[in-house]
């Protein structure tokens, strides 16, 4: 279900390293050492995605890895997007 606009700006601290694009859309770049350790953490990303069914926007800029999250079936930011992101910082972190 779409989260109302409070409810996205109290979600908002949980991924403090997110950026509001818009009003549909949440964005992380994580920046790497190299090229293969970014596809490693891809990799781990589409495990991820995968299993919740839930896939992020994936773009690769040599280093840097940009994701994107929005539920476009609901039409804007869902619970669903939160729980993604969280999930993908963890993966980065437990590098
Ligand atoms: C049919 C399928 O379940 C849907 O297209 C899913 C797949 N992955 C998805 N991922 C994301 N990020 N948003 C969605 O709305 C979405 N919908």
């Amino acid at each position: 279900m779409k989260l109302t606009e409070d409810q996205i700006i109290s979600n908002l601290p949980r991924i403090p390293d997110w950026q509001r694009l818009d009003e549909k859309w949440i964005q992380r770049k994580y920046k790497f050492g190299g090229f293969p350790e970014a596809i490693q953490f891809v990799n781990k990303v589409a495990d991820l995605a995968e299993e919740a069914n839930h896939h992020p926007f994936i773009s690769i800029d040599y280093k840097v890895v940009t994701l994107r999250m929005s539920s476009w079936n609901a039409g804007g930011l869902t619970e669903l997007d939160f729980q993604l992101a969280e999930q993908f910082d963890r993966a980065f972190n437990q590098r």
